[in-house]
C-alpha cells in the first residue's frame, strides 16, 4: 500500500481584503459628516508566502511561531479547507482534522441526532456512524440528556459530545490546532487518553501548539513558521531553542 504525505511546494495563499473593505452605512455617514476619515482601503493578506513542505509517514510534525505566523492558516489548508492561489498541495492519506469541533450542530435536534449529521461531516456514511452511536454516547456520558435538543445542554455538555463524535474514528493523517483538553477533571483525563491514543496511531500527525512542552514530548520534527514562511526545519530541541532565542 502507498504511504501517507503532506507536500506543499511553493504555495501562496491570500485572504482577501474585500471583506473588510466595506463600508457600512454608519461609517459613510460619519465620513461625509467629516467626523470620521473615510477608510483607508486594505491590503489582501499573504498568508503563505511560496510554502513548500513535505511531510512523510511517520513523521509527528510541531508548528510553532508567533501570533499571526500563519500556523492555523497551514493546518486548514493541508485540510482542504483554504483554496490556494498558486503552488500545488497534494495529499495522500484520509485526513482527521480535529478543530471546529462543533461544526455542523443543530442546536433544535437531539444529540443523537447530531452525531449523525457531525458524522456526515466527517465525510462518515450513514451505517459507520450507526456502528460507532453507542460508543460515542457512551463515551460522552451525557446520559438520558442525549435525546434531548442540545440547545439545553450546558457548554460542558456540548464540548462532551463535539469530542466523543470528532475523535470516535481515527484518521491516517491527525490534524491538531492545540491539543484538546476538554470538559471537566474526570472527562478530561478521559479525553487526555483518547488523543494520546489518536496521535499515536496516526501515521502522520500535524500539531499546532503554543505549549513548548508538548510539541518536544509529542513531535519528532518541527517548524517555526514566520510571517507566513518557514524559518526553521529540524528537531524539536533545536528548533524550539531558536524559537526561544527569538523571543
Ligand atoms: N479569516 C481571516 N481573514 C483575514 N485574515 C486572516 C484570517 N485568518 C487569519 N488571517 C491573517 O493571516 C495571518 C496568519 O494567521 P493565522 O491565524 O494562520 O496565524 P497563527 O500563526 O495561527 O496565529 P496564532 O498563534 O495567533 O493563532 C495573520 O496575519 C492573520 O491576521
Amino acid at each position: 500500500m502507498d504511504k501517507c504525505y503532506i507536500n506543499l511546494d511553493k504555495v501562496d495563499l491570500y485572504y482577501p481584503s474585500h471583506i473588510y473593505n466595506a463600508t457600512t452605512l454608519k461609517q459613510e455617514i460619519f465620513s461625509l459628516l467629516k467626523l470620521q476619515k473615510k477608510k483607508e482601503k486594505l491590503d489582501n493578506v499573504h498568508a503563505l508566502r511560496n510554502f513548500s513542505l513535505k511531510v512523510n509517514e511517520g513523521e509527528k510534525l510541531g508548528i510553532i511561531g508567533h501570533n499571526g505566523a500563519g500556523k492555523s492558516t497551514l493546518l486548514k489548508t493541508i485540510a482542504g479547507i483554504y483554496p490556494i492561489k498558486s503552488g500545488s498541495l497534494k495529499v495522500k492519506g484520509e485526513i482527521r482534522s480535529l478543530f471546529d469541533l462543533a461544526l455542523g450542530f443543530d442546536l433544535e435536534s437531539t444529540g443523537r441526532e447530531n452525531i449523525m449529521y457531525r458524522g456526515l461531516l466527517l465525510g462518515e456514511t450513514p451505517s459507520s456512524i450507526k456502528k460507532h452511536e453507542e460508543e460515542i454516547i457512551d463515551f460522552a456520558g451525557l446520559g438520558e440528556f442525549i435525546d434531548y435538543p442540545i440547545r439545553s445542554y450546558s457548554s460542558g455538555m456540548l464540548v462532551r459530545l463535539a469530542f466523543a463524535i470528532s475523535t470516535s474514528i481515527s484518521g491516517e493523517i491527525l490534524l491538531l490546532d492545540e491539543i484538546i483538553g476538554a470538559g471537566d477533571a474526570s472527562f478530561a483525563a478521559k479525553a487526555k487518553e483518547r488523543m494520546s491514543g489518536l496521535m499515536s496511531e496516526a501515521k502522520i500527525l500535524v500539531l499546532v501548539s503554543h505549549d513548548l512542552s508538548t510539541i518536544k514530548e509529542v513531535c519528532n520534527r518541527v517548524i517555526m513558521i514566520k510571517q507566513g514562511q518557514i524559518v526553521k526545519d529540524g528537531k524539536p530541541e533545536d528548533v524550539i531553542k531558536y524559537y526561544q532565542n527569538s523571543i
